[in-house]
């Protein structure tokens, strides 16, 4: 299974929201990464068609296993599950008659490969994010984590092999932030699962690729350790006092701040360091790699 993106491009008037990306997406858990406004919801809606690309060949192309989506259409459209930015909810449904209403909007009849009715998907799926216990409960008093769930849940309605997901932990609490994650990382592998989102650590354990995303572009792409390994010389921790710091902000790109006994210990991170900086070598990370792009 191959999800290829081809030289893909959308405007918006004057802004080039994204520009030419090429990439292939195969089975696994891809963490799209970018600032906001980076392209990470344009590429999204381009996948699940919710925008037009730009037109003629300036648009590019996506191609599911060799054939563009455009010409799949419904076929497409059948196999994607998708968990939007927004929660536009209907408050007053319950998760329950909530799930059966995207079932029917999203075709789902009879009894699935596994000989499960739509209900009985319904009531598995409930149970996955842990919703079984308000099935019938109104979603407009639910917490921010609850109605994620619900979004996630519907997403994943008829089992579907490719799962985008926008921002899933946009406005959750950190305990929420970190079960919604681990639901994710839960689900089967034999899906193309994207992830987008511009917090470090909701994809640092989880994503098999990660997908740097800015002004439109792919940065840089890899496997974590990937990014990481191509990090080695670009950090270093400098030991200096609160007066030092707005002179080393200005020239350098500085992550974590820590009081020390000695003094501030900063981290920087950079093509080129102050010789008196320490190399950070062993614990080189994630949100280091991001600094490095984008900060
Ligand atoms: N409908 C639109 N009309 C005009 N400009 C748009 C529209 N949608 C997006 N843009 C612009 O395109 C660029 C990319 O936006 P996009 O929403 O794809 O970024 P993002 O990485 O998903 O950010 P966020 O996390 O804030 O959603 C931004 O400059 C944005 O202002």
């Amino acid at each position: 299974m191959e999800l290829q993106l081809e030289g893909l491009s959308k405007t918006y008037g004057t802004v080039q929201a994204l520009r030419k990306v090429t990439y292939t997406f195969k089975p696994g858990i891809y963490g799209i990464l970018g600032a906001n406004g980076a392209g990470k919801s344009t590429m999204i809606n381009l996948i699940t068609d919710n925008v037009s690309r730009d037109n003629g060949s300036d648009g590019g192309r996506i191609l599911y296993d060799g054939e563009d989506i455009l010409k799949l259409g419904k076929r497409f459209r059948a196999i994607v599950g998708y968990m939007p930015q927004q929660q536009g909810f209907y408050e007053d449904f319950s998760p329950k008659a909530f799930l059966k209403y995207m079932a029917e909007v999203k075709g789902l009849k009879g009894k699935n490969a596994e000989g499960k009715t739509v209900n009985q998907q319904i009531d598995e799926l409930l149970e996955v994010v842990n919703l079984t216990g308000v099935a019938h409960k109104k979603i407009g008093g639910f917490s921010g984590g609850m109605k994620q769930r619900v979004l996630l849940a519907q997403a994943l309605l008829g089992n579907p092999k490719i799962l985008i997901l926008d921002e899933p932990t946009a406005g959750l609490d950190p305990k929420e932030r970190i079960g919604i994650r681990n639901y994710i990382a839960e689900l089967s592998k034999d899906k193309i699962i994207l992830f987008a989102t511009h917090v470090v650590s909701d994809i640092e354990c989880i994503a098999d690729h990660v997908l740097l995303i800015k002004k439109g572009q792919i940065v840089a792409t890899g496997t974590p350790v990937e990014l990481i390994e191509k990090m080695q010389g670009k950090v270093a921790e400098i030991t200096c006092t609160l007066d030092d710091v707005g002179a080393l902000q200005a020239e350098y790109k500085v992550g974590n701040i820590r009081q020390r006994k000695n003094g501030l210990a900063l981290r920087l991170v950079g093509d080129t360091l102050p010789k008196e900086a320490v190399p950070v070598e062993d614990n080189i990370d994630l949100e280091d790699v991001y600094l490095y792009y984008f900060e």
